[in-house]
């Protein structure tokens, strides 16, 4: 389903050879190497193996110390990358839209030649790196919440068990906070449906602002959320999940509507599992509510 819908819009659009046309001595170019870079970026819908890709073959035209591809689904370098003296930049065109924008570094100078070939072997990317960019959005689209632009539940359950993971084979701590809004259906019937949505949005800026950019951050549906902790101690893990609920709580559209908000905070002990470490946090996020609200339990 994905791919037909890459596919499609592979097809839609005539494809634009202005890039091309800048090209002098295009037709002297061996078909045999325009072929195989072409068949080999069709092997993989994967912006990083496809930036590996053309690294190698730009490497045949220059020795590279490093290759950037700025996009608008995030920054990708070609593997062993280093800045060296010399830097050529390419904006990646086709059909007048910005595909991505790419960065060359080499301790040999880009004499236009050198860079009538690069030019020649990017221009061989455009379909592919446009087809990889769909599919990258598309799956960017289908982990996110679309309402806050957190993670979503599909998400959550990969990272989360990804989280547990990685802590048992490292032997390093993994802590999962729940967070559930306390008083919130009352914003809705009181408020109407978009002031609920605000408050919704005040609390994913919350989270982002109180947590590091490595935290996993979640928002499960209605007013639950959640915040995967790798690395953490108990005691710094419960700091963070008190930070975390006092700046909601101070947070004036949460005051003014008068929300606040529970969790519940577990640790992954040696004999848990995945499951066990869920409902040990959903636990704690019960006795919290239990507890009177507006506070933090930690199981
Ligand atoms: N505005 C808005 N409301 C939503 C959304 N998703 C779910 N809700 C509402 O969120 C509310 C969640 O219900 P509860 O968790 O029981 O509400 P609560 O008042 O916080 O309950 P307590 O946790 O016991 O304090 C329901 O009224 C849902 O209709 C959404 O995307 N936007």
């Amino acid at each position: 389903m994905e791919y037909l819908l890459v596919h499609e819009v592979a097809l839609s659009s005539a494809p634009s050879y202005a890039a091309m046309t800048k090209l002098q001595h295009w037709q002297d170019l061996p078909e045999c190497l325009e072929q195989s870079l072409v068949s080999q970026l069709q092997t993989t819908l994967d912006i990083q193996q496809q930036l590996n890709i053309v690294s190698m073959a730009s490497g045949k035209v220059l020795p590279l110390s490093s290759l950037t591809l700025k996009t608008a689904v995030g920054d990708f370098s070609a593997s062993g990358s280093r800045l060296a003296d010399y830097e050529h930049r390419s904006v990646l065109v086709l059909n007048q839209q910005c595909l991505a924008e790419l960065i060359y570094h080499s301790d040999h100078a880009f004499t236009p030649m050198i860079q009538r070939e690069l030019l020649l072997l990017e221009s061989e990317w455009l379909f592919a790196l446009r087809n990889a960019l769909v599919v990258s959005r598309l799956q960017q689209m289908a982990l996110k919440d679309t309402l806050t632009g957190l993670g979503n539940r599909r998400f959550f359950d990969d990272s989360f068990e990804k989280a547990v993971q990685l802590a048992r084979r490292n032997n390093e701590p993994c802590a999962l906070v729940l967070i559930d809004l306390d008083n919130f259906k009352q914003v809705n019937d009181v408020s109407g449906h978009s002031a609920g949505d605000d408050i919704l949005l005040a609390v994913a800026d919350c989270l982002r602002d109180t947590l590091r950019a490595t935290d996993s951050l979640f928002r499960f549906g209605g007013d639950e959320f959640a915040v995967i902790l790798s690395g953490q101690d108990t005691d710094s893990a419960e700091l963070i999940a008190r930070r975390t609920v006092r700046a909601i709580n101070q947070h004036y559209l949460c005051q003014q509507h008068e929300v606040t908000a529970s969790a519940g905070l577990a640790l992954l002990t040696t004999e848990q599992d995945r499951k066990h470490l869920f409902s040990a946090a959903d636990g704690a996020l019960y006795a919290a509510k239990e507890a009177g609200k507006s506070t933090v339990r930690v199981a």
